[in-house]
């Protein structure tokens, strides 16, 4: 308890607001955060890692819930269910917190919480777990290795099997390892503008550790800060918060200077105001979304980093733009997409996986990919990405775009570092996987229309 503020009553309202009214976690820690600022660093640290984590191995803990509750997990009223999930979580990763400790906060908070009579139940299955974890058996690899890979990596079963089927059982592995692995926050420094030095020295002045990022030299990972927005860095414009994958797009559009570049779904702006830094203050991106509120996101990120020639505006990228017809130099479309390939920063992705959406967005992207082709001028680029694994979302897509425009693809090896460089890449695609490569899940292609 800081200042009248119970920390355990917050985390439990931030995992019911994701779990019970579908926020996505990361906006849900950060609107809770800055409700609360005056909360200690440590204090906030610990809500969001609570958070995170007990979304993070969600099924691993249900599963140990499971082995040792008469009721199961799902038949639980959602607030005791988020309160057993969040004390499982600190008793099995947290060794900073006493596990009598955990329990007695778990049965104080299901009381204020009006559960009275459940916190002989909430106690009983906390103080078992705290003892006997240790001993509990994973499903069997051998008998079930979808299962087991379910429980032991958190993630639900059909996306295991999917990409058993796609990547083999050596590279999933390595995926779910990674998504469940901490890493630091990448940005892209700015160094069309400013000095690599100049930004280096500012973000360790303020006592940031700064380490290269891989395949990038203006990439750089930071962490051991309190807010991305308190850094001198950030505030002057120097550095953008992008995934190194993000990055490669704008290197493998290879702008020039002059060029007119639409930007089909923009927001918040990284890849747009990475291509305008790359064509210096010649040319124009059109950098559109959806949503008023989507543009607002890339009119502070163009005010902040002062990029003079990006546009943003409110544009449906489903909808066909007469005006822009053959148009364009350069065309990105970085449409939306399942996500799997950032489930290790946003783990309710993984949760609200279903058949109907996956069919819904491969529709959805060919409709906007149709619009797309149609605004590249003859000899022209489109990039197409996507920040997920699923292969009816790349690939497929991909094959399905060359059957039906006229486009060819281009090699990216000139734009790749030699250790990206593979036989798809020289015929104009790549796919990143998370712990095979060093990057966030994406997909990037390169079209050059004939
Ligand atoms: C992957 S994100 C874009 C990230 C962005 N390119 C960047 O680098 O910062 C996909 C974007 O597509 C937008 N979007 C979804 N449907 C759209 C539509 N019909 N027209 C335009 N934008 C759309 C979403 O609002 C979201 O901002």
């Amino acid at each position: 308890m800081t200042n009248g503020i119970n920390t355990r009553e917050l985390i439990l309202q931030i995992l019911l607001e994701i779990e019970e009214e579908g926020k996505h976690s990361h906006i849900a820690i950060r609107n809770a955060l800055s409700k609360y600022q005056f909360l200690p660093r440590q204090e906030r640290a610990f809500i969001t890692r609570v958070c995170e984590g007990t979304l993070e191995y969600r099924i691993l803990i249900d599963y140990i819930i499971d082995s040792y509750s008469k009721v199961s997990v799902d038949k639980m009223k959602p607030v005791i269910r988020e309160i057993l999930r969040s004390a499982v979580y600190q008793i099995r990763f947290m060794d900073s917190v006493p596990d009598s400790a955990v329990c007695n906060e778990a049965v104080k908070l299901a009381q204020r919480k009006g559960f009275y009579s459940l916190k002989p139940f909430v106690n009983g299955v906390l103080r078992t777990i705290a003892r006997e974890w240790k001993n509990l058996k994973l499903p069997s690899r051998e008998e079930n290795p979808v299962r087991y890979l379910s429980v032991r990596y958190s993630m639900p079963e059909t996306l295991v099997n999917r990409w058993l089927e796609d990547y083999g059982e050596e590279k999933t592995e390595k995926i779910l390892t990674d998504f469940l692995t901490e890493k630091p926050i990448t940005v892209r420094c700015r160094t069309h503008k400013y000095p690599q030095k100049e930004i280096y020295e500012s973000l360790v002045d303020q006592g940031v550790e700064v380490k290269p990022a891989p395949y990038l030299p203006y990439a750089y990972e930071i962490s051991n800060y309190n807010h991305i927005l308190a850094l001198d860095a950030f505030i002057q414009g120097k550095i953008q918060v992008q995934d190194v994958s993000s990055m490669l797009v704008a290197e493998i559009a290879d702008p020039q200077k002059g060029d007119y570049v639409i930007d089909m779904c923009a927001a918040p702006g990284g890849k747009s105001l990475h291509v305008a830094d790359k064509m210096g203050d010649y040319g124009t991106v059109d950098a559109r979304d959806i949503s008023q509120y989507k543009v607002d996101m890339i009119e502070e990120n163009i005010h902040r980093t002062d990029c003079i020639n990006v546009q943003a505006h409110v544009m449906d990228a489903t909808v066909f733009d007469v005006d822009s017809e053959l148009k364009a130099d350069v065309v990105l479309a970085d449409v939306p997409c399942s996500g799997y390939g950032v489930i290790g920063k946003k783990p309710e992705i993984k949760y609200r996986v279903t058949a109907q959406k996956q069919e819904e967005i491969v529709i959805l992207q060919r409709t906007i990919l149709d619009n797309a082709a149609e605004y590249v001028k003859p000899g022209g680029v489109l990039v197409f990405s996507t920040c997920t694994i699923a292969k009816e979302e790349n690939e497929e897509n991909m094959l399905w775009f060359m059957n039906n425009h006229p486009f060819k693809l281009e090699s990216i090896d000139p734009y790749l570092p030699e250790e990206l460089h593979s036989e798809t890449t020289a015929l104009g695609y790549l796919q990143l996987l998370p712990g095979v490569h060093k990057t966030d899940g994406f997909f990037i292609a390169k079209f050059r229309r004939k």
